[in-house]
């Protein structure tokens, strides 16, 4: 279940995507729920994300009669992690696709420009004839996946999609601009960016919860 908003963003709003998403929103919701339920909320994002790969009908042998039926075709799958709290949402991503490739990026946010600053790059060396999936729980200022999809794209990658848990208005307009042909598949667009380029009203820093480091 999703739904368009409009500039390629998609709103997952499947019921067990929502409910959740508000328990790992809480205060009060430890390091191991907080991974279990980001593994959760990515499988399912990566069903909605998966949605219109392309099909092709094989003949294949039941054990009772010859059958057309339907297989996956075009491009195969690479998700891309932002470092380091994309890797939160690469489990339950690979839970479903089993099979694809994983590049990651390494980048933090400056803590006085609030630019991304690259510390890592490892991607697929097959990336350009692949699909891509970058993963990561926050968009915010939207320079992180901006980045990020920029690094993608240099590699060769020209068919790429962006997941996230939690979108700021602010930061959605700033990646659209930058990747206009990038849809975003978010489970919610959250009111507004505060004075620290901090999602309101948000989960927190999502790196700290995911692994405990505060
Ligand atoms: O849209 P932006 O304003 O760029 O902010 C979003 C980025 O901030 C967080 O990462 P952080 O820099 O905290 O690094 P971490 O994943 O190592 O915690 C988050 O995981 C995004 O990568
Ligand atoms: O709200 C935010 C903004 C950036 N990064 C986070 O982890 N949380
Ligand atoms: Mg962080």
């Amino acid at each position: 279940m999703s739904t368009e908003q409009g500039s390629g963003v998609t709103v997952v709003d499947h019921p067990l995507v929502q409910h959740k998403l508000t328990l790992l929103r809480r205060r009060h919701t430890a390091t191991g729920e907080f991974r279990n339920l980001a593994r959760e909320i990515s499988l399912l994002m990566a069903y909605e994300v998966t949605r219109n790969l392309p099909l092709e009908r094989v003949t294949i042998e039941t054990p009772l009669e010859t059958m057309e039926a339907p297989l996956l075709s075009g491009k195969k799958l690479c998700f891309v992690s932002i470092l380091r709290a994309g890797d939160g949402l690469l489990q339950g991503m690979l839970d479903l696709v089993p099979s694809a490739r994983v590049g990651h990026v390494g980048l933090y946010r400056d803590p006085v420009t609030r630019e991304p600053v690259q510390y890592y790059l490892k991607l697929p060396e097959d990336i350009a004839s692949r699909q891509v999936i970058a993963v990561d729980p926050m968009l915010a200022t939207g320079h992180s996946a901006a980045a990020a999809v920029t690094c993608i794209k240099q590699a060769g990658a020209s068919q790429v999609s962006f997941v996230c848990l939690l979108a700021a208005p602010e930061g959605l307009a700033v990646f659209s601009a930058a990747h206009p042909d990038v849809p975003v598949f978010t489970a919610s667009v959250d009111r507004e960016l505060d004075s620290h380029a901090y999602i309101r009203p948000g989960l927190g820093d999502a790196g700290d919860r995911l692994f405990g480091t505060k």
